[in-house]
């Protein structure tokens, strides 16, 4: 019998425990990959190196990532986000209003992974659903990204733990695209943009805490309306009641430091 070596043994070890991973900790590793493979290719690293981080995604498969992010959704704390918009939605009647005509608001859901969570469920949406793999006939496979306001535009658009999935180059460009798939802004009875960050992303970045990421997204035209922030989630629903700015640059200024922080940050669209 040959002799197994080294370099393999250690591979099939890697395999051995990317197989063994679940839930929030399989999520985690495919983010990380992600934004290995992401930095990879955008410092012009060999061929190799990022073959090599995309056998360790495809090791574990979109659809054991979509899974777990399902499961993530029936087991987050107060259940899934939706939950939230749904019950910011229903009493603000300048974001639902009752009096204009009794159709459910029609919404995109950016990320969808899942067809009966609350927004689906509650009667107050016609809900358009669409990931980058679909897991199900009622969510269309689609990219945010070549998705064309033709196709229709919305009265809210739910973006729920997408950005964070995003590489750091597009996360501008989807919050752009946002504003052109949204009905035009009005400041008495707005579109509105429910938002889901994991809570790192805004306590625990260098580069990132919620002043920050509200003026960002002022720029877009969004103004925040609520806001709630938990161990683990952020969230927040933002009126569509301004113009989105023609001047879409900003600086990644340091706000926190530390050896603990991580890097998440939205890039303005010119960097
Ligand atoms: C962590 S899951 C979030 C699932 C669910 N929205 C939630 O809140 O639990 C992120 C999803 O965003 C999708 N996604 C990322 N970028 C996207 C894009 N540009 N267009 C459409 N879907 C995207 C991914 O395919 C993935 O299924």
């Amino acid at each position: 019998m040959r002799p197994v070596s080294v370099k393999d043994r250690v591979a099939k070890e890697k395999q051995k425990h990317i197989k063994g991973l679940k839930g929030n900790k399989l999520i985690r590793h495919y983010h990380n990959l992600l934004k290995e493979k992401s930095r990879l290719v955008s410092s012009h690293a060999p061929v190799k190196q990022i073959e090599d981080v995309e056998q360790q995604l495809e090791a574990i498969g979109i659809d054991a990532y979509q899974k777990a992010s399902q499961n993530g959704q029936n087991n987050r704390k107060g259940g899934d986000s939706s939950k939230i918009l749904v019950d910011w939605i229903r009493t603000d009647p300048n974001l639902y209003p009752k009096h204009r005509d009794t159709r459910p608001q029609q919404i995109l859901e950016i990320g969808s992974v899942c067809v009966d969570n609350k927004c689906s469920t509650c009667g107050l949406f016609s809900v358009t659903r669409i990931d980058l793999h679909s897991s199900h006939p009622l969510i269309q496979e689609q990219d945010v990204l070549m998705r064309s306001p033709k196709e229709g535009i919305f009265d809210g658009i739910s973006c729920s733990l997408v950005l964070n999935f995003a590489p750091p180059n597009l996360r501008a460009q989807i919050l752009l695209k946002c504003t052109q798939l949204l009905h035009p802004p009005n400041p008495t009875h707005p579109p509105w943009f429910f938002f889901v960050l994991p809570a790192p992303c805004v306590n625990n970045s260098r580069y990132m805490d919620e002043s920050t990421l509200h003026s960002i997204l002022h720029r877009f035209g969004f103004t925040l309306r609520y806001s709630s922030v938990s161990k683990k989630i952020a969230y927040y629903l933002y009126a569509y009641d301004h113009p989105c700015s023609t001047n879409l640059s900003w600086k990644k200024k340091t706000v926190h430091d530390g050896p603990s922080r991580n890097n998440f940050f939205i890039p303005c669209l010119s960097s």
